[in-house]
């Protein structure tokens, strides 16, 4: 019998706590990361420096099409590193104005098609934590578990002001807020892959949890579908 890999997708706005999450999650198991809104960020970064516009669909798809980039394994308490086009840009890519581009390029159909395939390569084994907003959805609809990790968009203001501040960026908490709003908006609302739990995915409000208990409660049901060895 041939093995599939399992598959965890985790979904949900944006300073949901997904990426912490996922990444934990991965770390725990020895499974692999996908990281799938860094693939985003980086078409929308690497738009910029080859001086493609974020409304031009044809070169978005080229662009997206022949990304070179790699991803290395997080160490102890350190986020996957990731190389563009030979550059480091693991800390470059994290900024709301790269985040703001990235919703934008992913509203494109022919984007995300472009993407595609690229993110089902990632399903290896042992498994895979798939973190992003259509994973459950569109990318991954056969997976064995499905959360949709949630939280008041005032409580993911707040996560992203302390995470900004920490890394001494100039921050305002009032402007986080309409930021996330806006981007909400975005994702929800487009035509294709919008932002929604799958029908079969684990609600999850994480506005009162810590990051412990989030991850607690997702292995639990791990445990209950003896998905991990
Ligand atoms: N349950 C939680 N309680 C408190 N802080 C949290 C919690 N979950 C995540 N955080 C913090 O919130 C910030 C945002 O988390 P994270 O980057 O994982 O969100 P995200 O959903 O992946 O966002 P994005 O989609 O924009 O990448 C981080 O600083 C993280 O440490
Ligand atoms: N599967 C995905 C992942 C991400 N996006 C878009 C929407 C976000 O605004 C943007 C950046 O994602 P983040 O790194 O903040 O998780 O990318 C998407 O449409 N589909």
């Amino acid at each position: 019998m041939t093995f599939v890999a399992p598959v965890i997708t985790i979904d949900g706005p944006s300073g949901s706590g997904k990426g912490t999450v996922a990444g934990l999650l991965a770390r725990q198991l020895g499974w692999n990361l996908l990281d799938s809104g860094a693939l985003y960020r980086l078409l929308a970064f690497s738009a910029r420096n080859h001086g493609v516009d974020l409304t031009n669909e044809e070169s978005l798809k080229l662009l997206a099409a022949h990304l070179d980039v790699q991803f290395f394994a997080a160490g102890e308490g350190k986020p996957q590193r990731i190389v563009l086009e030979g550059e480091e840009v693991t800390d470059a890519i994290r900024n709301e104005q790269v985040g703001a581009g990235a919703s934008q390029v992913a509203a494109l159909p022919a984007v995300r098609d472009a993407l595609l395939q690229r993110q089902r390569a990632f399903k290896e084994a042992p498994g895979l934590v798939a973190d992003g907003r259509d994973m459950g959805t569109v990318v991954f609809p056969d997976a064995p578990l499905k959360v949709f990790l949630t939280a008041s968009a005032e409580e993911r203001a707040q996560r992203r002001y302390l995470q900004l501040k920490a890394k001494g960026d100039d921050v305002n908490l009032a402007s986080l807020l309409d930021e996330i709003r806006a981007r909400d908006e975005r994702d929800t609302q487009r035509a294709v892959a919008p932002l929604k739990p799958a029908a079969d995915a684990i609600q999850l409000d994480s506005t009162e949890l810590s990051i412990e208990q989030v991850l607690e409660r997702i292995l639990s049901e791990v445990a209950n579908r003896e998905l991990a060895g």
